[in-house]
């Protein structure tokens, strides 16, 4: 399977250079699409329209604007398409088409969290009455462009844990583009995204990127926290996502013998 990564940052870069390496077993770097002036040295560079035409699957680690943009051309283009920025499918309009228009095919990764192969099943069994998830970050992360002044200086010199948001996961995955997406992976695993209350709490001090997601329902309660460290280079992104990232492509090269 011949695959090209979409944003060449903490999470696509591990994941090239990986791949470049041959580390997973029927998945072959074709190239890098990056966005920045200077082009990594040790990594091949494609544009996108030869990224499309080059590979069976691009992965998007580039940030949900990226996948709004560049999303349905390549599903257009009949390559698959692996998605980290799950939060971009909060708009209805963007998942139907990526998900049903085809004739590539729309994955998404699992990210920084894990239990939605349950969440999915509970949901499906006896429903789910309420699920909620609860993300805490290192503060200075979560400062966000849409913030006013105050509020920016205020997260980054408190000496407490603030609560930033509160609300619907379609909500918070907007307003936290790069740090909230696992709330849209939680409404994707329900299938349900008014069900999902997500929060976002700026801690000072945390060391460990936590996600705590609850739920009941008819088949039972359910609680997963997943403590992630920070991404060495990018410390809103937890380190772990790029194995996520490589699980996932490795699963779509050589399904067999995997978890489905
Ligand atoms: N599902 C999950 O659990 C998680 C999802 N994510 C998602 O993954 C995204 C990437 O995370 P991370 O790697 O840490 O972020 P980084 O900022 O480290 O890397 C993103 C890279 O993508 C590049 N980029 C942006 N737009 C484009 C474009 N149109 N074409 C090509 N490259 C582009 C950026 O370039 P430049 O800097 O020059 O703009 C940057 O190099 C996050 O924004 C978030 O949406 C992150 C963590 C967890
Ligand atoms: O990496 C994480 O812990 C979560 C994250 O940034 C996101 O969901 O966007």
């Amino acid at each position: 399977m011949k695959v090209a990564i979409l944003g060449c940052g903490a999470i696509g870069g591990v994941v090239a250079r990986s791949l470049r390496d041959g580390e997973v077993p029927g998945a072959e770097l074709v190239g890098v699409v990056h966005a920045g002036p200077t082009d990594p040295p040790d990594l091949p560079v494609l544009g996108i329209e030869a990224a499309t035409e080059q590979a069976d699957l691009v992965v998007e680690c580039a940030g949900q604007r990226a996948l709004a943009e560049l999303g349905p051309s390549i599903v257009a283009s009949g390559a698959d398409l692996l998605v980290v920025s799950v939060g971009a499918l909060a708009d209805d309009a963007l998942l139907t088409k990526l998900r049903d228009t085809g004739p590539g095919t729309l994955h998404l990764c699992s990210g920084a969290v894990g239990g939605l192969d349950v969440l999915a099943a509970a949901a499906r069994e006896g429903g789910l009455s309420a699920v909620r998830i609860v993300t805490t970050k290192k503060a200075p992360t979560l400062v966000q462009r849409w913030m006013d002044a105050e509020q920016q200086e205020r997260i980054r010199s408190t000496a407490e844990p603030v609560e930033l948001m509160r609300g619907p996961a379609r909500e918070v995955t907007a307003a936290f583009p790069a740090s909230a997406n696992v709330a849209a992976s939680v409404a994707l695993a329900v299938e349900d995204w008014d069900l999902v209350e997500a929060t976002v709490v700026a801690d000072p001090n945390a060391p460990l990127t936590s996600h705590v997601i609850t739920a009941e329902g008819g088949s039972g309660d359910y609680r997963f926290e997943i403590r992630n460290h920070p991404s060495p280079g990018n410390p809103a992104t937890s380190g772990v996502v790029p194995h996520a990232v490589l699980a996932a492509v490795a699963k779509l090269a050589r399904p067999t013998g995997a978890f489905a």
